[in-house]
């Protein structure tokens, strides 16, 4: 066993208090030995002055679209979408997923997080960069019908499907993967019915964008007379495992639905206010009870991937929607970045226990904008940057010590994602 110890910090526990207190970590499991003091390890860090918390747990996001970042700013999804985003990704190699994916994944480990949900196409080179950062992902083939005849479409959901088969269990276990509709409107209802069954008689949960926007809830409404979730619960798209994207408008029925089934919901407030997209009844769904996490959705609708922005985002949003400045407090916030997310998308991490899995974050508190202390879930959620993240440790591995990431070297891997992003660019044009 070769042991690490982080040393010195204050550590954020399960139930929202800080304690003053070491963490020590077993690397070859992965998991939290012990959380005390006085331990001797094979290896330290040093985290006086520091706050040791969870690894954040982003839960919806498409992490290579990190080429696209302010390629297409300013514009309502559909438009956004349709004009900008697709014949860009169309000409998007497997090379340039690769690339844009290292970029997106060094910016998580700078920024504290130790997973995510991703959906995405070219999902081996995905996995291969997942693979070498060190990272916890659920993975996924983005399915999109519309405009395809029905071979097309059949090929893309097979796809999603055998993905979803292959790389499960992959990276020592840290990659899981999921079933990927791109939403309810993007694929058919006979893709939905063929398919679905299928995932789920292997177990792979489903995840897909839902009641992003209103132009996305009324067609499902004409077709099905039924709302978009009913739809959804219709076609067996709302199980425990399975998580949505966004929820935006939601009614008080699929608020409820959502809580009864245990589907996730994440909640990505950036992208919601930057394509006016509308705002999220996070306080009606916390207290309906649904299991409620975070995402920072692609970078083109962000634009950075830092799940503090995150946070904040989402407590301000909260009150706004809820017109309540109590909404969506501080703990609620800090809940979600961490084992919300995780329990949403079904990863084990979120909590800092021990026998739980050390993914971790180490935040440094010496800066003039967390100063004084007077509560640190407070600064988690509206004063820490991703900057202030100063270790990154997932299944007991250090990704980052003091702002040097470990497992990727970040010159040549934004090097490679500015001449890949350059390239793309140059082909659409
Ligand atoms: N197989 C599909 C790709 C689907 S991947 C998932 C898709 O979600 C898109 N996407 C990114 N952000 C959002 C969002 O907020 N709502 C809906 N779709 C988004 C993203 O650009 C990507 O095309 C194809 O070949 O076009
Ligand atoms: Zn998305």
């Amino acid at each position: 066993m070769t042991t690490l110890a982080i040393v010195g910090g204050d550590c954020l526990r399960p139930d929202g208090t800080v304690e003053r207190a070491d963490v020590l970590i077993d690397k070859s499991t992965g998991e939290i030995l012990e959380i005390g003091e006085d331990f001797s390890a094979d290896e330290t860090l040093e985290a006086t002055d520091c706050l040791v918390t969870p690894g954040f747990v982003n839960g919806h996001t498409h992490v290579a679209m990190t080429l696209l970042r302010g390629y297409a700013d300013d514009k309502p999804l559909d438009a956004w979408l349709s004009e900008d985003i697709w014949p860009a990704e169309a000409a998007l190699s497997a090379e340039d997923v690769r690339a844009g994916t290292e970029l997106g994944l060094l910016e998580f480990i700078k920024g504290g997080v130790t997973g995510f949900a991703d959906m995405y196409f070219e999902v081996s080179e995905i996995a291969a960069a997942v693979e070498e950062a060190g990272l916890r992902a659920r993975l996924g083939h983005g399915i999109v019908t519309v405009g395809k005849d029905e071979a097309d479409a059949r090929a893309d959901a097979q796809e999603s499907l055998d993905v979803a088969r292959e790389f499960d269990g992959a990276a020592d276990g840290r990659i899981s993967t999921a079933f990927m509709p791109h939403s309810l409107t993007t694929v058919s209802q006979e893709i939905l019915e063929e398919f679905v069954p299928k995932a789920r008689a292997d177990g792979i949960p489903v995840h897909y964008h839902a009641n992003e926007t209103t132009d996305e809830v009324h067609p499902v409404v004409e077709a099905q007379g039924v709302r978009p979730l009913e739809y959804a619960d219709d076609v067996g798209m709302l199980e425990p495992d399975d998580f949505v994207a966004h929820g935006v408008h939601l009614n008080e029925r699929e608020i409820e639905l959502l809580a009864e089934t245990g589907t996730g919901v994440i909640h990505c407030p950036a992208s919601n206010m930057k394509l006016a997209s509308g705002m999220a009844p996070i306080q009606e769904l916390l207290d309906a009870g649904a299991t409620v996490g975070l995402g920072t959705d692609g970078a083109a609708s962000n634009n950075d991937l830092s799940m503090l922005d995150e946070a904040r985002d989402a407590a301000m949003l909260g009150k706004l929607a809820a017109n309540d400045a109590s909404a969506v407090p501080a703990e609620a916030v800090v809940e979600m970045l961490t084992r919300g997310s995780a329990d949403a998308i079904g990863l084990e991490s979120g909590r800092l226990e021990v026998g739980g899995v050390a993914d971790l974050a180490v935040i440094d508190l010496e800066a003039p904008h967390l100063t004084p202390r007077h509560d640190l879930v407070s600064h988690l959620t509206y004063a820490a940057a991703a900057s202030d993240v100063r270790h990154t440790i997932c299944d007991g591995q250090v990704l980052m010590r003091d702002r040097v990431v470990q497992t990727l070297d970040e010159a040549a891997v934004r090097r490679r994602a500015t001449e890949h992003a350059a390239a793309v660019l140059e082909r659409v044009a």
